[in-house]
């Protein structure tokens, strides 16, 4: 199935470039680079780890090439800016790609709510209907044109809270800690080497709130925070109980909801970052407390949290297996 990445010079672009060469199913023809890239260049000049593994070329992005970029190629994976995305994936869409996008420019369903977490307009010139591939929750019929991948704190949020919001009776508490990469390449003084110590912050604005709440039906405390590592994210997610609920009650709900899906691993102890860094899979572990739950719920936010869950909703497109190609530890960044 050839297929291209917009965004390949980015964190999750070259995890997405990464992946597709080595899927047994994908071919990627083009990984692009932004136009403000003068010229085409290895992708190891970008990424000197990859010398010598991964002979892709980089090729800045022209509209002039959408006309041959959609005669040689099927799928086209997004791994841009919000803006960015909102902007190219209708054009791409009505020359007849079919495209995940990794961005929030099309994840939340109300425009208003859109606006406010973005600060612009959500597009009106895409399909009336756009699944949000959270993929363990997703089924794509084969015909969809674009599907919208989830945010990174989204995916963790909502994969450990989805199979017991009937036992809960409180609005669910959401601290998590990501790694830097989760803010992208481009350089910031908030997310640079010696600024970043450990501390909360888009405390009660931040865009994923919002878009936990859609995914889960249910409002949400989200608190996230930004700590001192490269990749993955750390969630710690109380909530009430309703009473009698019992730890075993707890697990049978996990094991019902997973207990066949191949990339959630439910844990006996609390997973660390380290168990999950590289890998494609969403670590959950399940704790009753004087009436509570406690969850902890681990994934690699350039992984299962962007470019992995990414190729996970193309398999399941391609009615492939869901973890085609994504079994592997790896990781480029
Ligand atoms: N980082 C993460 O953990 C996650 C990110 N995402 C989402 O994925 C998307 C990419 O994020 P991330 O990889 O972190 O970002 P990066 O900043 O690392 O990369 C952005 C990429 O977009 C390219 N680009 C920028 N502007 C344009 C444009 N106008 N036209 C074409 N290409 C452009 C850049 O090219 P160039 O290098 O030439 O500037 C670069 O390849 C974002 O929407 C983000 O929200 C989703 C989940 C997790
Ligand atoms: C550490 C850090 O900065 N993380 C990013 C989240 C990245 C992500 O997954 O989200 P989107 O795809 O919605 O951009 C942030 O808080 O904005």
């Amino acid at each position: 199935m050839p297929c291209a990445v917009f965004g390949a010079s980015g964190y999750s672009g070259v995890e997405l470039v990464w992946l597709l060469h080595n899927h047994p199913q994908f071919s990627l023809e083009y990984a692009f680079s932004s136009g403000a890239r003068e010229d085409a260049e290895p992708i190891a000049s970008l990424y000197p780890q990859l010398a010598g593994q991964l002979d892709v070329i980089l090729q800045p992005w022209h509209s002039n090439l959408l006309s041959q970029l959609s005669q040689q190629v099927r799928v086209v994976f997004l791994a841009l800016p919000h803006e960015a995305s909102a902007e190219i994936a209708p054009v791409l869409v009505n020359a007849g790609l079919l495209v995940f996008d990794l961005s929030g420019a099309f994840r939340l369903r109300d425009p208003l709510v859109h606006q406010q977490a973005y600060g612009f307009e959500r597009s009106a010139n895409v399909p009336e209907t756009i699944p949000y591939g959270l993929a363990e929750w997703t089924t794509l019929s084969g015909t969809e044109q674009l599907i919208a991948v989830p945010g990174c704190y989204p995916t963790v949020a909502s994969l450990a809270l989805k199979p017991v919001l009937s036992l809960i009776d409180s609005v669910p508490m959401i601290n998590a800690v990501s790694g830097v990469s989760g803010a992208g390449r481009k350089a910031a003084i908030q997310t640079s080497f010696c600024e970043v110590s450990l501390a909360a912050y888009g405390v009660a604005t931040h865009r994923h709130q919002p878009e936990i709440a859609q995914t889960i039906g249910h409002d949400v405390i989200f608190v996230p925070h930004l700590g001192n590592f490269k990749r993955g994210i750390l969630a710690t997610i109380y909530a009430r109980l309703k009473s009698d609920v019992s730890q075993a009650t707890i697990d049978a709900a996990y094991q019902q909801a997973y207990a066949t899906a191949p990339l959630i691993r439910l844990r006996q102890q609390p997973p660390a970052i380290g168990d999950v860094v590289g890998t494609a899979f969403c670590d959950i572990h399940p704790v009753v407390h004087q009436g509570h739950l406690v969850i902890c719920a681990a994934i690699d936010n350039l992984l299962k949290g962007a470019a992995a869950q990414a190729v996970q909703l193309a398999n399941q497109y391609f009615a492939f297996d869901s973890a085609l190609g994504l079994q592997q530890r790896g990781g480029v960044v």
